[in-house]
């Protein structure tokens, strides 16, 4: 095993990523370099559980907007992460890497049904897991899925690769004068109200000293913050 700073690594990746440029649905060359990157970081040791979102596809949020029950969009959100969860794991066996799909709703058998005890026993054995459909309920988001299942599956921390390269003192993107920490707490990214990551994500995360990594989802990244782990922001108590 090559040394790495972690062993076993939660890796979010928004649904947004996917869509690249166009903002929507599934960009098979963004696809094709996400899973090349895991691919490497895989072939390095490293096990990977994988949580992607559906924002590229449906958000329950914005479909209640529309009018929408909520609950009802939000499972179609959920489809929409499994949508995401099987193109990854197609991606995936192109590479040659090993990768089984889990739902937290029933649907075999397009993928299985979460079981932490086999994913725990997959992720020992080199496969990647993707964790897909969210905690399963509604008026959650896939960060929050993130760390439930990051804490079931004993991953040594989450790593969430994002569109902007750490956690700052406000959105980065709607304010230029906002400065980037290397390192933070959980209290103060609860306290200060920092967007980055969802407050029930990060409550969790605190109750059960699950460390956050941020960082920007780039070409070698993220073998750089699993092999040096000093990327981005960290999150710690
Ligand atoms: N304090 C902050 N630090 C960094 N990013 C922030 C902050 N507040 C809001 N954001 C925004 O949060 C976004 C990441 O959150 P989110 O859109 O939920 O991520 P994703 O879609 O990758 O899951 C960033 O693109 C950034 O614009
Ligand atoms: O536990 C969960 C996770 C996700 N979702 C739904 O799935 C959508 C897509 O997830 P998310 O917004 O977290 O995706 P991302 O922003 O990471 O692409 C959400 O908007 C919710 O509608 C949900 O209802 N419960």
């Amino acid at each position: 095993m090559a040394s790495t700073k972690f062993n076993r690594i939660l890796l979010k990746l928004s649904g947004e990523a996917l869509a690249g440029e166009k903002g929507h649905g599934i960009d098979s060359e963004i696809l094709t370099t996400m899973a090349s990157e895991i691919a490497s970081v895989v072939k390095s040791g490293v096990q990977v559980a994988l949580v992607i979102g559906g924002g590229n596809l449906v958000r329950g949020i914005s479909a209640s907007a529309g009018g929408m029950n909520r609950a009802q969009g939000d499972a179609m959100g959920m489809l929409g992460t499994v949508m995401n969860g099987l193109a990854m794991q197609d991606a995936l066996d192109k590479q040659g890497i090993p990768c089984v799909v889990m739902s937290a709703i029933r649907m075999e058998p397009i993928c299985e049904f979460f079981n932490r005890r086999r994913a725990l026993s997959l992720l020992s054995s080199g496969t990647v897991v993707i964790f897909s459909a969210g905690t399963g309920n509604p008026y959650f988001t896939t960060d929050s899925a993130a760390a439930l299942r990051a804490i079931e599956s004993e991953c040594d921390v989450i790593m969430k690769a994002t569109k902007v390269d750490g956690i700052y003192t406000d959105d980065p993107v709607k304010n230029p004068a906002a400065t980037r920490f290397d390192d933070i707490t959980y209290t103060e990214v609860i306290n200060r109200g920092l967007k980055v990551m969802d407050t029930a994500a990060v409550a969790l995360c605190l109750e059960q000293k699950m460390p956050i990594l941020v960082f920007k989802m780039e070409k070698g990244n993220l073998t750089k913050a699993t092999v040096e782990g000093n990327l981005g922001t960290l999150v710690h108590c």
